[in-house]
């Protein structure tokens, strides 16, 4: 085909476009909190650089400051907002991304630094690999590889990257609807690649879920106290949290609090049909993720929790002792940390009352003379695409042009907090393309990304440029 040159361009650069992916990976950029922020706007510092020299236009769009839970104001980094140059016959794609990575650390369980990306059996591991850097620099190179063959791109590219999307891309929201009218107004496809595959198979993703993430704070006295000497006479805070935490999910993964489920949208049978015509290998996810026993028995149920009903997991308690060794204190001040995940038609605000008025209820019959605080800094609501757009067409072809078979059609569990934002204040259609594994493990120890999804998956983006220039103009 017309883009062979250009597939061979991209095999033959293989080992440059690692190498850059170990550039990135190299940027413990870890947007979870303030301390490393600097490192997150060196990452969006590099990204905007390479965009540069594919000719792009760049701004660092200013998205103000968050709050953070200890009162202080602390300036969010920038968002870049970016466009190649423009051709007003053609259409324009925009491509979304974030190059801001989970925290991690080689003492969690990592076989290799996580910061190196490391090349084992075809597998590129370090944090980032899949989850986004990996996605994002496969654009790039999509773009570089038609520009060095002199190939005209058959689209007009703009490319919104952030660095804050594994806090909840704060600010985002309010820049997306400042931007509605000029940068988003020529734009006719959004494209979002920041997702997992579920088998080997390519896949397309037509819906995510959304997430509500929930601070319980409990504070006793002011300061941290001898178990030897309070143990026994006073209400432990961490006991109180404790408490609530329990009260949230039952052993068999049902959400307690009251209301949550009543919200879902009911399975239809058409629904449930679908479902069973999903190709899922159990062994195969039960073998990559070392889980050996599952809330669920079969498939279906297994992909319903994952992509259509809500689940709820505790993530943490800060300011509880959590090193090696014993501590005989009682600590003064903890904060719970769990998130429920959001599918239709649940209502993130209304997720919040219920939550609140639980916890502040289960709180109040321990007669405890401790203060507690409920928060929600992310509320992000579930994400559904119109399937019956073209954009779906292109991404259908795109996939049947580098890997020679029909793409999946499939929901994602985890969340992209600006998706459901973007169709809401823009209106434009969106598409997910994700290039990453089914057992990239994202957020995991050993992260990554393997060799041939990340070389295929730059294929499958420059496939998708052509493809979507193809579709009758909108
Ligand atoms: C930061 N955050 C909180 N909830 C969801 C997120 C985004 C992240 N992509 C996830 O799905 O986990
Ligand atoms: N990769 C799924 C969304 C996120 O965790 O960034
Ligand atoms: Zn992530
Ligand atoms: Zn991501």
């Amino acid at each position: 085909s017309g883009l062979d040159p250009i597939f061979k361009y991209i095999d033959e650069q293989q080992n440059e476009f690692v190498q850059r992916l170990k550039e990135w990976v190299a940027i413990p950029s870890d947007s979870s909190e303030p301390q490393t922020w600097d490192k997150v706007v060196r990452m969006l510092n590099v990204t905007a650089d390479k965009i540069k020299m594919l000719g792009g236009n760049i701004e660092f769009a200013d998205v103000g400051s968050q709050r953070m839970s200890n009162g202080q104001l602390v300036h969010l980094p920038p968002v870049i907002l970016a466009e190649l140059k423009k051709d007003p016959k053609k259409p324009t794609l925009c491509i979304y991304g974030h190059v801001d990575v989970q925290p991690a650390k080689k003492e969690d369980g990592w076989t290799t630094d996580p910061y190196t990306l490391t090349e084992i059996n075809g597998n590129l591991y370090g944090r980032g690999a899949s989850d986004n850097k990996g996605p994002v620099l496969a654009w790039l190179h999509a773009v570089e590889a038609y520009q060095a063959l002199k190939q005209e791109i058959p689209v007009n590219i703009k490319f919104i990257i952030e660095g804050m999307e594994e806090a909840g891309s704060n600010g985002l929201d309010t820049l997306t609807e400042q931007r509605n009218m000029t940068f988003f107004s020529d734009v006719d496809y959004i494209v979002i690649s920041d997702n997992i595959w579920i088998s080997k198979k390519p896949a397309l993703t037509y819906a995510t879920r959304g997430n509500c993430f929930f601070f319980v704070e409990v504070e006793g006295q002011k300061q941290d106290m001898h178990s030897g000497v309070f143990g026994g006479s006073i209400h432990e805070a961490m006991t109180d949290l404790i408490a609530l935490l329990d009260s949230l999910v039952d052993s068999r993964g049902r959400i307690l609090v009251p209301g949550i489920n009543e919200a879902v949208a009911p399975l239809t049978e058409e629904e449930e049909k679908r479902y069973q015509g999903i190709e899922f290998d159990l062994e195969a996810h039960k073998k990559d993720s070392g889980v050996t026993k599952f809330l669920y028995d079969t498939k279906e149920e297994i992909l319903q929790h994952r992509w259509r009903y809500p689940s709820l997991s505790i993530h943490g308690i800060e300011g509880a002792f959590s090193d090696p060794g014993s501590k005989t204190v009682i600590p003064r001040k903890v904060i719970g940390k769990f998130s429920i995940r959001q599918v239709p038609n649940m209502d993130p605000s209304e997720v919040e009352k219920q939550v609140t008025k639980y916890l502040q209820k289960l709180f109040a019959e321990r007669n405890s003379p401790n203060q507690l605080k409920v928060t929600m800094p992310i509320g992000a609501k579930p994400w559904v695409a119109n399937v019956s757009d073209p954009q779906f067409v292109a991404g259908r072809r795109a996939v049947q042009t580098v890997f020679g078979v029909d793409p999946d059609l499939i929901c994602e569990g985890s969340t992209i907090p600006i998706a459901r934002n973007f169709q809401d204040v823009t209106g434009k259609s969106i598409i997910m393309l994700p290039i990453g594994g089914a057992d990239d493990g994202e957020h995991s120890q050993n992260e990554k990304m393997s060799r041939s999804n990340y070389i295929q998956g730059t294929k499958l983006f420059a496939a998708f440029f052509y493809e979507l220039s193809q579709l009758p103009q909108k």
